[in-house]
């Protein structure tokens, strides 16, 4: 039996380290393949349908995750600071829900602490686990602040992103270089001018 008479039985061992895609999945990439116009049983095009099985439960680890794991550890020795904390143009990549095309862009994500002042990674991790997922930009946007604001319970929090989305560049309307901006400010930040003054500037905005 050759490889490919493997792959259409969706019996070929995956390889050591990585994890098994189902037939189903794998037949659905076949389908997609062939609708695309290409023939997936080609010698390369054979194990794509378990590339990309693979691929796509990586771009959406986050539904693995509840982001807000990410919080519950928080230093007591810099209990006590209570000016803003920003950690900015954090690179991420996610795919929007409409046509799973690749979002790329940018996040600046800020809090006022009040008690609890966390690990900086983990404001990243938290957008990670967001943007991992199928997503339209403003409820990710949403999302992260909603999470930080609930777990760390700080005066203020203020989320920006900035993105560039495939399903508009590289297809459909064919924009290229054009990208979507969304905030979402809560606490001090939306009620406070000069706090909000502060945190939009200090992120470039
Ligand atoms: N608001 C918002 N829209 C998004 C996001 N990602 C993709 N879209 C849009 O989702 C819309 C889906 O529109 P539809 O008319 O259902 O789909 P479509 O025919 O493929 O639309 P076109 O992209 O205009 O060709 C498009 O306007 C996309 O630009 C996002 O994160 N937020
Ligand atoms: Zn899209």
């Amino acid at each position: 039996m050759s490889d490919f008479d493997h792959a259409i039985d969706g019996d070929l061992d995956p390889l050591p380290g990585k994890i098994a895609v189902p037939d189903d999945v794998q037949e659905a990439i076949r389908t997609l393949i062939r609708w695309s116009g290409d023939d997936p049983t080609r010698e390369g095009l054979i194990d794509t349908p378990q590339r990309v099985g693979r691929a796509w439960k990586e771009y959406c680890q986050g539904y693995e995750e509840d982001p807000s794991v990410h919080l519950s550890r928080t230093f007591e020795e810099v209990g006590g600071y209570d000016e803003l904390v920003l950690l900015k143009d954090i690179p991420f990549q996610s795919h929007c829900e409409h046509h799973m095309a690749p979002i790329i862009g940018t996040a600046s994500i800020a809090y006022m602490p009040k008690e609890r002042v966390v690990g900086i990674s983990k404001l990243a991790r938290v957008l990670n686990g967001y943007a991992r997922r199928l997503q339209v930009q403003e409820r990710m946007t949403a999302e992260i602040a909603q999470c930080i604001w609930d777990h760390l319970q700080p005066s203020g929090v203020a989320v920006v992103i900035c993105a560039s989305h495939s399903c508009m560049t590289a297809r459909g309307v064919r924009t290229p270089g054009v990208r979507m901006m969304t905030s979402r400010l809560l606490g001090c930040f939306l009620d406070d001018d000069r706090s909000r003054k502060e945190v939009l500037s200090l992120m470039g905005y």
